[in-house]
């Protein structure tokens, strides 16, 4: 028994291989996928994910597409790199624009997140750290386009006032969680599934809540599975630097991730 739930488990990792960077939108469209990450999620076990037929599946929420919190400053910019886009990234498509947006859903994996052991009802309610806000423009609100050709990757983020840390002002940890997304999506584009194995951080002058702040990110260097990706947070004319940071990334493999490490 215990070898026949190893075997099923290897094959959904790999079976999950292509499907992770695209998240929950892919997922929540292909039920035989969910029924298999059921039987996963319950420890390999015989119970199944009740699904609906993928024609009845809401489409999700794209969070990165512009809603009416966001301030003029993030439109503005937002309009500026979409311009510059001729497509939105899916799987195995090579851009065409100098920029891409990337689409940002609200699950980074239905029934895998934080590892097959969590129960069914802690998995069922997670949600991406960044967009788990139901009110619009209290947190994180962000879009990131990615630019292969030159190794960059963009975010223009405009902080809420749920992300407080000194008064008016955004929270460090907050800061962070949006420097490890930015660097850790950077990442993934370039070689998927990936994890953070370092982060340091310099804060340099504090963030106004409700500003809108540019988070850039470049490829330093890579070495097999390391890679290393600089990141720094400045006002939008770039006249005043933020933050500065750099990361190190591992690439993992599908089964590092469904176990939760
Ligand atoms: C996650 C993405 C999933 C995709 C989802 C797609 C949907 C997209 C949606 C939304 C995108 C949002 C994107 C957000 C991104 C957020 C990412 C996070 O926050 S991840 C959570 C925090 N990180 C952890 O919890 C890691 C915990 N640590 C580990 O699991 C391991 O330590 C790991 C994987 C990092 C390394 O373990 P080993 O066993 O694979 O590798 P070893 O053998 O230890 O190290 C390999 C090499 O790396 C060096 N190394 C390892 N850790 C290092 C460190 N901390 N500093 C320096 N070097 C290190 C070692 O010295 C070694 O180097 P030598 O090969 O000998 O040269």
């Amino acid at each position: 028994m215990k070898a026949a739930i190893n075997r099923h488990r290897a094959d959904m990792t790999r079976s999950l291989g292509g499907l992770l960077f695209r998240g929950v939108h892919s997922l929540t469209s292909i039920p035989a996928v969910r029924t298999q990450l059921g039987h996963l999620a319950s420890g390999g076990a015989v119970r199944t994910v009740m699904t609906l037929p993928s024609f009845l599946s809401p489409k999700p929420r794209d969070f990165s597409l512009p809603n009416s919190s966001w301030g003029s400053e993030m439109l503005r910019l937002h309009e500026h790199y979409n311009s510059q886009c001729e497509g939105e990234m899916e799987e195995g498509e090579e851009g065409r624009g100098l920029w891409l947006r990337l689409p940002s859903y609200n699950r980074s994996l239905k029934y895998a997140t934080g590892g097959v052991y969590l129960s069914k009802m802690v998995q069922a309610n997670a949600r991406l750290f960044t967009r788990n806000s139901r009110e619009q423009g209290a947190g994180f609100e962000y879009v990131v386009f990615v630019n292969k050709k030159e190794n960059k990757c963009v975010c223009i983020f405009q902080a809420g006032h749920l992300l407080e840390g000194p008064p008016g002002c955004v929270h460090g940890g907050a800061i962070a969680t949006m420097i490890d997304t930015v660097t850790g999506t950077h990442a993934n584009v370039l070689s998927r599934p990936v994890m953070t194995a370092n982060l340091n951080i310099n804060y340099r002058s504090p963030i106004p809540l409700g500003n809108t702040v540019l988070i850039e990110s470049s490829l330093d260097s890579r070495e097999g599975r390391k890679m290393f990706i600089s990141c720094k947070v400045t006002s939008t004319d770039g006249s005043k630097l933020h933050t500065e940071a750099t990361a190190l990334f591992l690439s993992v493999n599908f089964s590092h991730l469904l176990k939760g490490g």
